[in-house]
C-alpha cells in the first residue's frame, strides 16, 4: 500500500484503527502519528512500526488522508493549528470525532477540503470493528472507496445517507460496545452471587456473548428467532425473560441510546457555539 495516511491523535480510537490497519499489513511507513504524548508515540512505534511526531509540520502532513482523532473538544484548536502547515494540500480529511459535524471542520480547517465523518468503535484493535460513515458532496468516488478501503481493514463499515444519522451510528455502535461490556459485567456479577468461582464466571459469561454474536452473524437468524430457539416454555430462560420484561428492559435500553444520540446533538452544538 502506498496511500500514506496521518493520525492527528494517538489515543485509544487511533491505536485501534492502526492496529486494523497493521493487521491488514498496511506499510507502517506509510502511517504517521502526530501525537504530543512522546511516551505514547514511542509505544506506537515500538508496537505497529509506524512514525510518530510530537507535532505537525508541513513534512509530516503530506499525505493522502488525514484522519482526525483527537477528543472532540480538542478539535477546533487542533484543526486551527493545522491549517498553516497545511498550506495548498488537500489530502483527504476523516473525522472519527464523535459528535462534531463538517460544518465545524469547514469552518476550522478550510471550506475547501473534502470531508468523511465516521464513528468507528474499540474493537477496530482487533479488526472486528463496525464503523459508520458519511461522505460530503465534495468526496469523490475514489476518495469514498479509498475511505472505506481504510475503514474496513478494521471490521465492517455502512456507509449513511444523511450526516445526522451519524448520531444514531454512534449511540448504537460507537458506544455500543460498553453496553456489552457493562452486560458481561453484571452477569460475572450474578454468576458469583449464585455461588461461581471469579474465572469460571468470567469464562463462561465471556464466551456465551461470544457464541451468542457469533450465532447471530453465522447463522443469518434474526436474534428474536435466536432467542426463542434457548426459551423452553415454563422453563429456566422464560423465568429470566420473565423478569426482564418486568424492569422493562427494551425501554432502557431505547433510553439508554436516546441519551447517547442526543449527547451527540449537543456536543455539536457545544462545539459550535464555542
Ligand atoms: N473511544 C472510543 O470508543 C471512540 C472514540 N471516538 C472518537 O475518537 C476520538 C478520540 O477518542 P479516544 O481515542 O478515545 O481519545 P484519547 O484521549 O485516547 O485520544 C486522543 C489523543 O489525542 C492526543 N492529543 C491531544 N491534543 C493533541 C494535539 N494537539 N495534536 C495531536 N494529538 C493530540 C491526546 O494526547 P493526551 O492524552 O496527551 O492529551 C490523546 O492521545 C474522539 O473524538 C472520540 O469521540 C470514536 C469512536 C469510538
Ligand atoms: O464516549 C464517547 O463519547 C466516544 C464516542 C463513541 C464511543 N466513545
Amino acid at each position: 500500500m502506498s496511500t500514506s495516511i496521518v493520525f492527528v491523535g494517538g489515543g485509544n480510537m487511533a491505536t485501534s484503527l492502526i492496529s486494523g490497519l497493521r493487521n491488514a499489513d498496511w506499510s507502517g511507513d506509510c502511517i504517521t502519528v502526530i501525537e504530543p504524548d512522546a511516551d505514547k508515540g514511542q509505544q506506537l512505534a515500538a508496537g505497529y512500526a509506524v512514525n510518530t511526531v510530537t507535532s505537525a509540520n508541513d513534512r509530516t502532513l503530506d499525505a493522502d488522508v488525514i484522519v482526525l482523532a483527537v477528543k472532540p473538544q480538542m478539535l477546533r484548536e487542533v484543526c486551527e493549528g493545522l491549517v498553516e502547515p497545511l498550506g495548498d494540500r488537500k489530502p483527504l480529511i476523516v473525522s472519527i470525532a464523535a459528535g462534531v459535524p463538517i460544518a465545524g471542520l469547514r469552518e476550522w480547517l478550510g471550506a475547501d477540503h473534502a470531508y468523511v465523518r465516521c464513528m468507528p468503535n474499540t474493537p477496530s484493535l482487533i479488526g472486528a470493528g463496525a464503523t459508520g460513515i458519511y461522505a460530503d458532496d465534495a468526496v469523490t468516488d475514489d476518495q469514498r472507496t479509498l475511505a472505506d478501503s481504510i475503514l474496513k481493514t478494521a471490521g465492517m463499515t455502512a456507509w449513511v445517507a444523511e450526516e445526522s444519522l451519524l448520531d444514531a451510528v454512534t449511540a448504537t455502535s460507537g458506544s455500543g460496545p460498553a453496553y456489552f461490556f457493562a452486560f458481561m459485567e453484571a452477569m460475572q456479577a450474578g454468576a458469583i452471587e449464585l455461588g461461581l468461582d471469579e474465572t469460571t464466571a468470567r469464562e463462561l459469561v465471556l464466551h456465551t456473548a461470544l457464541g451468542a454474536a457469533r450465532m447471530a452473524i453465522e447463522s443469518g437468524d434474526d436474534p428474536s428467532t435466536l432467542r426463542e430457539k434457548v426459551t423452553s416454555p415454563g422453563g429456566t430462560t422464560a423465568a429470566a425473560l420473565d423478569q426482564y420484561a418486568a424492569g422493562d428492559l427494551n425501554a432502557l435500553v431505547a433510553r439508554a441510546m436516546e441519551a447517547a444520540a442526543s449527547r451527540a446533538d449537543s456536543l455539536a452544538t457545544e462545539l459550535l457555539d464555542k
